[in-house]
């Protein structure tokens, strides 16, 4: 498919000697059917981002045209844009960033290299909603690629990739899916018009067992269903004192793997993460191994923990800091994203050997393992799923870096039978999460984009949607009615003459902000309510307006806190809280413990509660002394921050969108980008880099990389010299990032300097200039 020469450079830079067979065949399926999309499923680990980048060069090297790629988690955009970033200076085209509060809306023209824009969901339906509105998506974009498609089933991510998938399959433009197995991929290829593509291949083995007590079972896949199948009695642990504190055998599963070869240990909860962390370490002192794992890597170890206050500003989780000594640590969303950054690229160059982590790891960035501990069959409270069980599994044994893999569930002898009926059962089917407010947001955007003008043009789009399969037309006619009703009565919309209907004012700005109904509501009356009575004394007001609710229900006052809280807040910052209602009164009231009274509507005292939080932050304090100070998760207030950015984007665009309100859009549009990173604007060139965080920033500026261009320059082994902890691998990647980065910006300028040259009135009046 590709030039000799192009997949030459393609192979080389993936470290790969050539296509695996389904590759091939998938590859070939999908030009002999060039003009359908395409839906294609092997299992983890399988190679399937290959294709897809097969796919993405055919695009942008050889049709001319950009590429959209939708992944998961800004984490993963990150990941991609790095490892697409030295293919794209060796190849020509240029890589693009949608994450956060990074990538413009719509995308700057370019005439000269065509882009591939990495996207999370969110900014990808963005992106995409942009192009449209400005009637550029068919001239410019030629493929969409969407990653983890399955994801189509979760519950608000879900109904926007739906949204996205559909406008694009309206618009005739060529998208290609990739899935992990589950139960419904027909009706998946079926909603999306595609071929439909499976296979089972697997780069390497994957012995499969379930652990209880000391009994160990393998699975076995003779049968159509599998089933397990008692293999032997592991050995008994002689050690009393490690038997009374891991009567599992977990630490010996782990201590059989690590430090030689990794493990990673999937757990039911955060705080489980840490103490399965603590409790490994503590069978490791016990068995009399500590030596051993304290000396693997220790000077690497040493200068990760330095890396990791530098992110923390020293005061680094006391869990991390014991268990990192000896190549174990844990990673979930409790910790910052620069925390678990930092984890990442230790585990992938063997720092640490072991990491007990949440199942968000098991989507996550690609970090397999000789070794998979299922720590119980749990997600949370609930009984694992057959789609999270594969996944998690199949992060064992990945082609070039573990080949072999292993996995083991350990359950009590009391879920046993659970455990037989989830290894023999089918992987679940995934639903349409199309529905409530979320089909809101869709029929607005749709009338927005005027791709639908009418109830039968709806009708017709509707019955394109995946929902449409998944419940029928009969519930879907009901559920659109009573969707429109609410928009008319919202008035959002409204009904014109010949059944035409149109777009209010304030419609349009909900569109434009990309926000639902509901949030544009609250909004509109919050920014009329500010307009009264505006407190301009700090920015605490303001920084209210800009706070997302929805993030606010993980962020429950504590009475004690709020308490103290309040108690701290100067006269200028009550005056705003009595502003919007919390009167001394009011706060006299939570002091005491008693409820508010119930003209303060719950809403404004979490909104103003997580203010608070931002404000602290916003002050320069760190994320750290914040989370402790309201006793929050670190990874919550590190969450909270980059959504409030986010948001505040939205914010800024609606009131550009409604005249009456351009007041707020000017007073607003410094915090978007000092938010995002919240730190002092000489860091702030550097954060652009995807892998740059604040303390990795910091060090970079003391050796005297100030600039991108500077990184740039920078030779990989100077890099890693004078960073802590900076893998070689990862030292290039950042200067391939930083060198694209440059070469975007330096064709961006050239572009617009050539659009003024060919603008030019006459040639007169070039002397002027
Ligand atoms: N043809 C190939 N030969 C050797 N290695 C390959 C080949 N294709 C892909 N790989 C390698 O296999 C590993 C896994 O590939 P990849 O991440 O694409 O799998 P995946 O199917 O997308 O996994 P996931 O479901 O977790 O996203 C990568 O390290 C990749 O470089």
């Amino acid at each position: 498919m590709l030039g000799a020469a192009v997949e030459k450079i393609l192979f080389k830079h993936k470290g790969i000697e050539r296509l695996y067979e389904w590759q091939e065949e998938c590859l070939k399926k999908h030009e002999e059917h060039s003009s359908r999309n395409l839906v294609y499923s092997v299992p983890t680990s399988g190679g399937k981002t290959l294709v897809a980048e097969i796919l993405m060069l055919n695009e942008v090297l050889y049709a001319k045209r950009d590429c959209i790629f939708i992944v998961p988690f800004v984490s993963i955009v990150q990941e991609k844009v790095s490892s697409l970033s030295a293919l794209a200076l060796s190849l020509g085209f240029l890589v693009e960033e949608y994450a956060g509060s990074r990538g413009a809306y719509p995308p700057t023209k370019r005439r000269k290299k065509n882009s591939i824009y990495v996207c999370t969901i969110e900014k990808g339906s963005g992106l995409v909603n942009s192009l449209i509105e400005e009637n550029r998506l068919k001239d410019e974009i030629g493929l969409v690629v969407i990653d983890e498609l399955h994801l189509i089933g979760e519950p608000r991510r879900g109904a926007l990739l739906e949204n996205i998938c559909v406008k694009l399959k309206k618009l005739q433009l060529k998208m290609v899916g990739m899935s992990a197995t589950i139960g419904n991929l027909k009706d998946l290829a079926k909603f999306l018009d595609a071929e439909l593509y499976t296979h089972d291949f697997r780069p390497g083995s994957l012995k499969e067992f379930v652990k209880i007590q000391n009994e160990l079972f393998s699975v076995v896949h003779t049968s159509a269903e599998p089933e397990i199948e008692f293999l032997r009695c592991s050995r008994v642990e002689s050690n009393k004192d490690i038997m009374a504190i891991d009567p599992d055998g977990l630490g010996a599963l782990v201590r059989e793997a690590v430090p030689k070869n990794s493990c990673l240990v999937f757990c039911q909860s955060k705080k489980n993460c840490e103490n399965v962390a603590k409790l490994i370490v503590e069978t490791i002192v016990l068995a009399g191994e500590e030596h051993i794992h304290r000396a693997h890597k220790e000077s690497e170890k040493k200068s990760l923990l330095e890396s990791i206050k530098l992110e923390t500003n020293g005061s680094i989780c006391p869990v991390l800091e014991r268990t990192i000594r000896f190549g174990i640590a844990h990673h979930h969303s409790g910790l910052t994203s620069p925390e678990r950054k930092l984890i990442e690229e230790a585990y992938s160059v063997g720092t640490i050997n072991c990491i007990c982590c949440t199942s968000t790891l098991a989507a996550g960035v690609n970090l397999p393992a000789q070794r998979v501990i299922l720590r119980a069959p749990y997600v949370g409270s609930s009984f694992i799923s057959k789609s999270m069980y594969k996944q998690m599994i199949g992060r064992a044994g990945r082609a070039g870096l573990a080949e072999k893999g292993e996995s083991f569930l350990i359950c009590k002898p009391i879920e046993a039978y659970l455990v037989r009926e989830l290894i023999a059962k089918p992987v679940e089917v995934c639903d349409s999460q199309l529905k409530g407010e979320d089909l809101k947001t869709f029929i607005l955007s749709c009338f927005f984009l005027k791709l639908i003008s009418c109830r039968q043009s709806l009708d017709l789009t509707i019955e394109t949607t995946f929902i449409h399969l998944c419940i029928g037309k009969e519930s879907l006619s009901k559920m659109v009615s009573e969707a429109l009703d609410d928009l008319f009565q919202l008035k959002v919309l409204y009904e014109g003459i010949k059944g035409a209907i149109t777009m209010t004012n304030f419609g349009t700005a909900i569109a434009k902000a990309n926000i639902s109904c509901e949030t544009g509501k609250y909004l509109f009356d919050e920014l009329r309510e500010a307009q009264k009575k505006l407190v301009l004394v700090g920015d605490l007001h303001l920084l209210y307006l800009i706070t997302p609710h929805a993030i606010a229900e993980s962020i429950r006052p504590v009475e004690e806190v709020v308490s103290s809280v309040y108690s701290s807040l100067t006269p200028k910052e009550l005056y705003v809280a009595s502003c919007l209602g919390l009167t001394e009164v009011v706060i006299a009231r939570l002091m005491m413990g008693r409820s508010p009274p119930k003209q303060t509507p719950t809403r404004v005292l979490e909104k103003f509660f997580t203010c608070l939080v931002l404000y602290q932050l916003w002050k320069g304090n760190s994320l750290l002394t914040v989370a402790n100070r309201f006793r929050v998760d670190r990874g919550v207030v590190h969450n909270l921050l980059a959504q409030t950015t986010s948001y505040a984007s939205s914010v800024i665009r609606f009131c550009d969108s409604i005249e009456s309100l351009w007041p707020f859009a000017k007073l607003l549009s410094v915090f978007p980008d000092r938010l995002s990173y919240c730190c002092s604007a000489d860091l702030l060139p550097l954060m652009e880099l995807p892998a740059v965080k604040l303390g990795r920033a910091k060090q970079l500026y003391r050796a005297g990389f100030k600039t991108v261009l500077s990184i740039a320059k920078a030779d990989p082994h100077q890099l890693k010299n004078c960073i802590l902890h900076l893998p070689l691998k990862q030292a290039t990647q950042l200067i391939n990032v930083a060198k694209l980065m440059v070469r975007t910006k330096f064709e961006s300028l050239q572009e617009e300097a050539e659009l003024y040259r060919l603008n030019q009135l006459d040639p007169e009046d070039e002397m002027f200039i």
